[in-house]
């Protein structure tokens, strides 16, 4: 049993003047007497248990009488009984001593370790001075189930690789690094089982299919040289990228800009080791493009009718007759064509696009041979919240090692984008170094997301990559000094800065 006890000051003065001083309030107080009122409230540590208030109290009266002042005390007693705590039903079956442990200490956090419950406390619940928990009166945080993450998984397993070969991230299984101090406090069940959720479906490789070359180069408004283009293509196949899109062979009336599609593939077909698609918009861009050197294609179609009118002069069924062209002729000479899907979420002409629209459009570029499609958030408006239905409307049609994203990077959604897209198990991811781009068809679009922010996030997640990020900000900063202009790459500016910062000191 446990007593509460609040201690009632009440203290009645007897002050000589009738009125107060008038410089102390601003109108008289006919008061002889003036009341001070001083309740405090004490209670117990152990009193912190949600009690159920009982009808048995009792109070205790003091007074103290001088002339000028009379002093009266009153105590009062509630009494309550830790063996009926509210709420008791909702509870697992624990000992007393259980239920004492987890009321009296810490804030309400219940000590994991000694309940015997699993791993289930919440960090962060708010404790009025009433004391109760106020999530607790409610909802229980503690009857959560939690996966046991014992069984030792092919996950599990990768978490506890992944958190000793990393040095940032997942450290240890743990989120933070080992000298944060929630990573020493928290149970190390609780970390395996938050590294769980989070990396559940992350790929332990991410293919990066680097489009600077030609999405980024597009979009330029001077035309950049040819022998930069092909600068540039070399430059970032040093880097351990295996696959960089070099060029468009589209109408050089429509982009002037890759005008130069041809002298560019001649330059860099031999390459070796990487793959360099091209973009290719018909059956003539097809023939070009093999004919200069081209061994992988990709045709593009849109999930916005308006979109694909201005892109490509056709609509989204013209355009898919045409691919249908382009992949028969590729797949008699082998040449694997990727298909693109635009505006995924977003279109500059009709706003938001349906994810069906775009589940059609990928299913059947895919029926026709395309081996990989890429989903194009041409715009950048997309948010976590519209991309996971647009992927799981997608992935319902398509296989989801077949598919792989494209963010711009307008609203500064691509990471966050491109993060949920990694969880929901997509290994491909469309980038441009130095966040070149943008789309000539898509006004106010910027450019894609920079390839060196994609591989310092990967990296950070203890994804592999391939990609050799210092050699990949040389190429970047190579192509930003040739365009006169700051690298777009968040990533390369602050790497940059701390290099320039070190060679200072
Ligand atoms: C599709 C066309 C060709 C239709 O262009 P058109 O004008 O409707 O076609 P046409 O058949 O009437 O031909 C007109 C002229 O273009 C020539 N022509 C025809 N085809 C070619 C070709 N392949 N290469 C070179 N020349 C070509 C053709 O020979 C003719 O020449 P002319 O007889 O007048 O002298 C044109 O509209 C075009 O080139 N559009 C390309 C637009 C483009 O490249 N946009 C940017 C792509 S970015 C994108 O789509 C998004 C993406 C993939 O990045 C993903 C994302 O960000 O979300």
């Amino acid at each position: 049993m446990v007593l509460n006890y609040d201690l009632i000051f009440f203290c009645l003065v007897n002050h000589p003047s009738p009125y107060l001083p008038t410089t102390l309030f601003k109108f008289p107080i006919p008061l002889h007497n003036l009341y001070v009122l001083l309740i405090l409230r004490l209670n117990s540590p152990i009193s912190r248990v949600p009690y159920k208030p009982q009808p048995r109290s009792f109070a205790l009266t003091f007074s103290f009488n001088s002339p000028l002042i009379q002093f009266h005390i009153f105590i009062y007693f509630t009494m309550s009984s830790l063996e009926e705590p509210l709420g008791l039903d909702k509870l697992p079956s624990v000992s007393t001593m259980d239920r004492v442990q987890r009321f009296s200490s810490g804030c309400c956090r219940p000590q994991v370790d000694n309940l015997g419950m699993g791993n289930c406390w919440i960090e962060g619940r708010s404790c009025s001075t009433s004391n109760s928990c106020n999530e607790d009166n409610e909802d229980y945080p503690w009857k959560r189930q939690t996966r046991d993450m014992s069984r030792g998984d092919s996950f599990s397993q990768k978490i506890a690789i992944i958190g000793r070969n990393s040095k940032f991230g997942i450290v240890n299984n743990s989120f933070y690094t080992s000298d944060y101090q929630y990573s020493q406090n928290r149970n190390n069940k609780d970390m395996q089982d938050m590294a769980y959720k989070f990396m559940k479906g992350m790929p332990e490789f991410v293919k990066i299919v680097e489009v600077g070359p030609r999405d980024g180069l597009q979009n330029e408004k001077n035309i950049v040289p040819t022998a930069v283009k092909i600068e540039l293509i070399r430059r970032l196949a040093s880097t351990g990228l295996s696959v960089i899109e070099a060029t468009s062979f589209v109408s050089p009336k429509w982009v002037p800009q890759l005008a130069d599609a041809k002298d560019v593939m001649q330059a860099v077909h031999n390459l070796g080791g990487i793959r360099l698609p091209v973009l290719t918009p018909n059956l003539k861009g097809f023939e070009a493009a093999i004919a200069a050197g081209a061994r992988e294609v990709a045709v593009f179609a849109s999930a916005s009718e308006s979109f694909s009118k201005s892109n490509i002069n056709c609509s989204i069924e013209e355009s898919l007759i045409r691919y249908r062209t382009v992949t028969r002729a590729a797949k008699e000479l082998s040449i694997p064509v990727r298909g693109y899907v635009s505006c995924v979420v977003g279109c500059p002409v009709e706003g938001s696009v349906p994810p069906s629209k775009v589940a059609y459009v990928a299913k059947e570029l895919y029926d026709m041979g395309c081996f990989e499609i890429s989903l194009g958030d041409t715009i950048g408006v997309g948010t976590p919240g519209t991309v996971v239905p647009m992927l799981l409307a997608v992935m319902a049609v398509v296989p989801i090692e077949k598919l792989a994203v494209h963010f711009h990077d307008t609203y500064g959604q691509s990471l966050p984008n491109i993060l949920v897209s990694l969880q929901m198990g997509i290994s491909a991811v469309d980038s441009s170094v130095a966040g070149l781009g943008g789309c000539p068809y898509a006004k106010g679009a910027s450019g894609n997301v920079a390839t060196e922010d994609v591989v310092y996030m990967l990296n950070g997640l203890g994804v592999k990559t391939s990609v050799d990020i210092e050699k990949l900000m040389s190429a970047g900063d190579f192509i930003s000094k040739k365009l006169g202009r700051l690298s777009g790459s968040k990533t390369a500016i602050a790497l940059n800065r701390v290099t320039s910062d070190a060679s200072k000191i």
